[in-house]
């Protein structure tokens, strides 16, 4: 289904670095699948539960199943048909793509495949240059404003410093930085980051905002307080905090504390449909996955990422049927044990 060892030999092994690796030692990197590897199944019987019914409805869109496409930077790195190809899978599955803020090709270009899209915005400390993004957004038909908040700075990944790899090859960019100017920024990490910043946003767009980045319960509850509309509890694949809690470990916590007042999704670690179901049942309303989709992109284009949702969709309906649920909605942390030892 997920052809890594396929996407690693066609990549030039500096660019299988960016999109493999992770910050510091790489704990949090290996943390995050290590945490759905520790949780075991209590399935329930004899529920006759006939057909499943995947779809969810996540600010005001509605997916034919839980499992997005988180946003990742690069795609035309990983093939020649870029974040295009990406949306056209998403678009066939049914499901939302996060343009990521660093794609290589413009969003108004990758919106042309009719997905639903949300953007992902690292708010720039020139706001006048951010509000032209936001807008850029909202003119391709965006759906969310997913504001990255783990990223005061930038995480510390070792491959790139050993390789080398800081910025994209020639004839490649970040095209939806162009300023009114039609110039190319780069992308600035803006240490001053608060939630003044998410107030000032709020106040710039009738977008619903999503915060992708929160681990701490506290947060969760200034994010409810400062009324945006989702939680991404994320620690961005292990590439920024190295030593940061898993995903899936922080997310009891942030699904209390949230208490049911907004959806709250995970991404970090999503390998299988049973990842999906055991995130499900401890609170999340959907998952989003990163990695996978990149390999899927590099071995076949639209197709191999085509290829990863539907697996993914196909092994979350069988998870459901053997845990006796017909319906996402249905499961519940009691179906998640650690065991002991
Ligand atoms: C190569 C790569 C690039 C990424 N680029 C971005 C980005 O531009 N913006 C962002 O908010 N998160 C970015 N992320 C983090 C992902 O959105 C997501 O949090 C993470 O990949 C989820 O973990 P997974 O890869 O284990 O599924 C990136 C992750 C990877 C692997
Ligand atoms: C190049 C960055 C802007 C994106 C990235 O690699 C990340 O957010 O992890």
């Amino acid at each position: 289904m997920v052809d890594e060892a396929g996407a690693r030999r066609r990549l030039d092994p500096a660019h299988w670095d960016f999109f493999a690796g992770g910050a510091g030692d790489e704990r949090t990197l290996g943390a995050n699948v290590e945490a759905f590897g520790r949780r075991r199944i209590v399935p329930r019987v004899l529920r006759g539960t006939g057909e499943r019914d995947l779809r969810t409805g996540l600010l005001g869109c509605e997916l034919t199943m839980p499992v997005l496409i988180a946003p990742t930077a690069f795609h035309r790195l990983a093939h020649p048909d870029g974040e295009v190809a990406t949306a056209r899978a998403a678009a066939a599955a049914g499901t939302v793509l996060v343009v990521s803020m660093a794609a290589t090709q413009p969003v108004g270009e990758i919106a042309t495949t009719g997905a639903l899209l949300w953007f992902q915005l690292y708010p720039q400390p020139d706001r006048e240059f951010t509000t032209t993004v936001v807008r850029r957004a909202e003119a391709a038909g965006c759906r969310a404003l997913v504001v990255t908040v783990d990223s005061p700075v930038f995480g510390r990944r070792e491959r790139d410093l050993r390789n080398g790899f800081l910025d994209l090859p020639s004839g490649l960019a970040c095209e939806n930085m162009r300023d009114a100017d039609g110039r190319i920024r780069d992308i600035v990490m803006d240490e001053g980051l608060s939630w003044d910043s998410i107030a000032w946003l709020r106040s710039r767009t009738h977008l619903p905002i999503v915060l992708k980045g929160v681990l701490h319960p506290a947060d969760a509850r200034l994010a409810v307080e400062h009324g945006v509309d989702a939680l991404i509890v994320s620690n961005h694949g292990g590439r920024q905090l190295d030593g940061a809690i898993a995903s899936l470990d922080a997310l009891p916590a942030v699904v209390e504390a949230v208490g049911g007042r907004l959806p709250v999704l995970l991404d970090g670690g999503v390998r299988r449909g049973t990842d999906v179901l055991v995130a499900l049942a401890l609170g999340a309303t959907a998952v989003l996955v990163g990695r996978p989709v990149i390999w899927g992109l590099t071995t076949g284009g639209a197709d191999g990422v085509r290829s990863v949702l539907e697996g993914l969709r196909t092994e979350l309906d069988r998870a459901l049927a053997l845990a006796g649920a017909a319906r996402p909605t249905e499961l519940g942390a009691d179906l998640v044990a650690v065991p002991r030892g």
